[in-house]
């Protein structure tokens, strides 16, 4: 039996922990160097460490930001960015325990929800957390993909050395804006190169942009990874796509016959795009883009269930009255009315019965109640409130976060 103490770690355990999730994830310690770069990413605020005596044997960090929510609506949100358990001390409750620490402080700090993108999806459902957006990864075969002629392309691309990237990058960001539910903003400390999140990467990626009739409305960021050999032109180079985001179909149209004009590529790969991303209908022959897996992306946990049904928008359709379990946060749990107008306490019966969990998967538009209900996720009482649940949580752009985070 281990006996640990999990407490927010003060300043001079921070490397101490950092190693502890690199060990982790990595199976590396962390060497000087690593340190020096990214230790500066590594604040002590809002991580909390379990502690033998003085050795870190767990962390679970998170930092503060903005997540846009169904109907238009941008709400405060914890991001769970770091999360290990030394090996040797696996399975005896540590995640567990460092999990509850962090709930607790995030509720309390009032924020309505935390999101997370988990390493594995067997995780976090048992903390409250559900699979809420998913991304899809596409293969595009070049040099035959073509863009069909009736795709909108106006405005050009242009490629930017990685001093100019720092300082245009952020900006198109922002312009671009959170328009999908579950996009985030991202943390300035970001950007600039030599942070450990860079989001102008090391000098392998190539940044490009995107300028159409009213400015830059895009950017990506990609690597290009092995070449292609003159004896097999089919097989080879691939170039990965990092970073996508442009402000409209004209802009993506444009990035996308950007990618599939750079030569010696015999194929482009972009990991965790929007499912509904129409790559396929924009080229000539949609056989030349393959989904080659789609999968869970941004994970969420509702921590003020009220605060964050009321936030959102609905569609219009009769109220349901839905009962909601959260074995972590038992202030939670109980009935609440959701409508058109909003959502609300109720002592009504319910109509629906789910977990906290579930409401994480219904919350951003990712999954229909109906679905839920068919993998039995809702305990449907009154099968006509399954139907009003559907149009009302129904969102017209599937949720997507679109940040390595
Ligand atoms: C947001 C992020 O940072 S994602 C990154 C998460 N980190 C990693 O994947 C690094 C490698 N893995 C680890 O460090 C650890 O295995 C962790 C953090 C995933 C789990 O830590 P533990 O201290 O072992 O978890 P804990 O003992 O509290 O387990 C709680 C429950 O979850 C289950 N569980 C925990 N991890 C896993 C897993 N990887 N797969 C399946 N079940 C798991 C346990 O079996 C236990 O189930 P039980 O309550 O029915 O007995």
């Amino acid at each position: 039996m281990t006996v640990f103490d999990v407490r927010l770690i003060t300043e001079e355990e921070r490397r101490a922990t950092f190693d502890v999730l690199n060990r982790s994830l990595h199976g590396k310690r962390v060497a000087d160097d690593l340190w020096s770069r990214m230790g500066v990413s590594w604040p002590a605020a809002h991580k909390f460490g379990a502690f033998e005596g003085d050795a870190a044997i767990g962390i679970a960090s998170s930092f503060d930001t903005e997540v846009a929510v169904p109907g238009g609506r941008v709400l405060p949100v914890a991001a769970v960015d770091g999360v290990g358990v030394r090996a040797d001390r696996t399975r005896r409750g540590v995640l567990t325990a460092l999990m509850a620490a962090q709930l607790a402080e995030v509720a309390e700090r009032g924020l309505p929800l935390a999101m997370l993108h988990a390493s594995e999806p067997t995780i976090y459902g048992r903390f409250g957390y559900g699979s809420a957006a998913l991304g899809k990864t596409v293969r595009v075969s070049r040099p035959a993909a073509r863009l069909h002629e009736r795709v909108p392309v106006a405005g050009e691309v242009r490629l930017l050395g990685p001093e100019e990237a720092v300082k245009e990058i952020p900006a198109v960001y922002r312009r671009i804006g959170l328009h999908r539910p579950g996009m985030m903003a991202r943390p300035e400390a970001w950007w600039p190169a030599g942070h450990e999140r860079h989001l102008v990467p090391e000098e392998r990626y190539t940044v490009a942009v995107h300028s159409g009739p009213d400015g830059v409305d895009g950017f990506v960021t990609y690597e290009t990874i092995g070449r292609r050999s003159l004896d097999s032109p089919d097989e080879g180079a691939v170039l990965n796509v990092y970073d996508l985001h442009a402000a409209g179909p004209a802009a993506l149209a444009g990035l996308w016959r950007f990618l599939l004009s750079v030569d010696l590529v015999s194929a482009v790969h972009a990991r965790h795009r929007p499912v509904d991303e129409p790559l396929a209908v924009m080229l000539t022959d949609h056989r030349h883009a393959s989904t080659l897996s789609v999968e869970d992306d941004l994970w969420l946990r509702l921590v003020d269930v009220e605060a964050a049904l009321a936030a959102r928008g609905y569609r219009a359709a009769e109220p349901v009255v839905v009962a909601v379990a959260d074995r972590q946060l038992a202030s939670n749990s109980g009935q609440y009315e959701v409508g058109p107008d909003g959502a609300r306490r109720t002592s009504a019966e319910p109509d629906l019965v789910l977990e906290v969990d579930t409401l994480g998967m219904l919350y951003l538009g990712q999954w229909s109640a109906t679905a839920l209900a068919q993998a039995g996720r809702i305990e449907v009482r009154d099968p006509a409130a399954l139907t009003r649940a559907d149009e009302l949580f129904t969102t017209v752009t599937a949720p997507w976060n679109g940040t390595h985070f």
